[in-house]
């Protein structure tokens, strides 16, 4: 039987180093502070909203929606983003994606300043992740799987690590924070020949595929560690996973619940992240 990996407390340990870094600068005259830009009112936008806004008031940022409408077209957006960059006084955009249909990420990721691009959007920030130059801004949700195995004091050098999914958002960046903690890395994906066979040789396994409970205990190795990165609702209305936690538990050394694991600490880092954007700036 494994032990949980508790996000909670990895989260509050963020947390207070980064209050007390937004005291300093507050005691300096620099308030710091993030502008969330919501296009609508996209359920899981609004409840990753919910926390983000809780999180930054416990760490003492400043907070301002910009929400605009679910219909905007793409010229008045880039307008509305422009100002949020030209703002003195906001130092961290967080854009919520995907963004509607009409909007074009490939020309937006392009507008957002980098210096202030918390969660990753721009592609200068992109290839800084893949240069393993960590001056600018990492997803906060890889991040969080990352500050997690590190809080957990989990050995990443020549570990064998299988990322389960490729996104932009998960997959992709989590692989290349990995590989610059010197494991190696695996990376599978809905065409990979035989999930479980490549899965369960993972000493490490990070999912992130958007698959409520997918992941049973055939994938995992005897003593892995298992990092569930999804956030789905199950059959009953209730938070879960893409990991089976239950059948997971008794096969996985450390393991990751849904809710109170990754999903608690993306916040902090996103709190983080405010406060480096802040000092970059002032
Ligand atoms: N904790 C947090 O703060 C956050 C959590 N999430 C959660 O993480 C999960 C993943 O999100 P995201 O990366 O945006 O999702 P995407 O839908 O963008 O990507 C899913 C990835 O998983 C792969 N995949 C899907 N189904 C399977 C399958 N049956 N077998 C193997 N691979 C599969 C896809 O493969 P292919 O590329 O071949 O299509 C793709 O690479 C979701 O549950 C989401 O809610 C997301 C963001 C933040
Ligand atoms: N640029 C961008 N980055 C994102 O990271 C991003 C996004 N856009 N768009 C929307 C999705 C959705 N998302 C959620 C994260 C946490 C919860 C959530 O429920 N969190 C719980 C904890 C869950 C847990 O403990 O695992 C909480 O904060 O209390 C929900 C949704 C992020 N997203």
């Amino acid at each position: 039987m494994g032990q949980i990996l508790d996000g909670k407390i990895v989260a509050a340990s963020l947390k207070e180093e980064t209050a007390a870094e937004a005291n300093k600068l507050r005691d300096n005259g620099v308030i710091p502070k993030l502008t969330i830009v919501r296009v609508g009112a996209n359920p899981s936008d609004l409840s990753y909203e919910r926390g983000a806004l809780k999180r930054m008031e416990g760490c003492n940022i400043a907070t301002e929606v910009k929400e605009l409408p679910e219909d905007i077209n793409q010229e008045d957006f880039i307008k509305a983003l422009k100002e949020v960059n030209d703002d003195k006084t906001t130092h961290g955009i967080l854009l919520f994606r995907p963004l509607p249909k009409q909007l074009d990420e490939e020309v937006i990721k392009y507008v957002i300043a980098p210096e202030k691009d918390v969660d990753c959007l721009s592609p200068t920030n992109v290839a800084k992740v893949m240069e393993g130059d960590k001056s600018g801004f990492a997803p906060c949700t890889p991040t969080a799987v990352m500050e997690t195995l590190k809080y957990y004091n989990v050995d990443l050098k020549g570990a064998e690590t299988v990322v389960l999914g490729r996104s932009m958002v998960v997959g992709k960046p989590v692989s290349m924070l990995l590989l610059g903690e010197n494991a190696t890395v695996t990376i599978c994906h809905s065409r990979t020949k035989d999930l479980s066979s490549v899965t369960s040789k993972a000493d490490v396994l990070v999912v992130g595929i958007g698959r409520a409970k997918m992941v049973t205990s055939e994938y995992v190795k005897e003593g892995a560690i298992v990092v569930d990165v999804g956030i789905n609702v199950d059959e009953n209305g209730k938070l879960c996973g893409d990991v089976d936690f239950d059948q997971c538990i008794e096969k996985a050394s450390l393991i990751t619940p849904v809710p109170g694991g990754v999903g608690s600490v993306t916040t902090s880092v996103l709190a983080k992240h405010v406060i480096k954007a802040c000092k970059l700036q002032s």
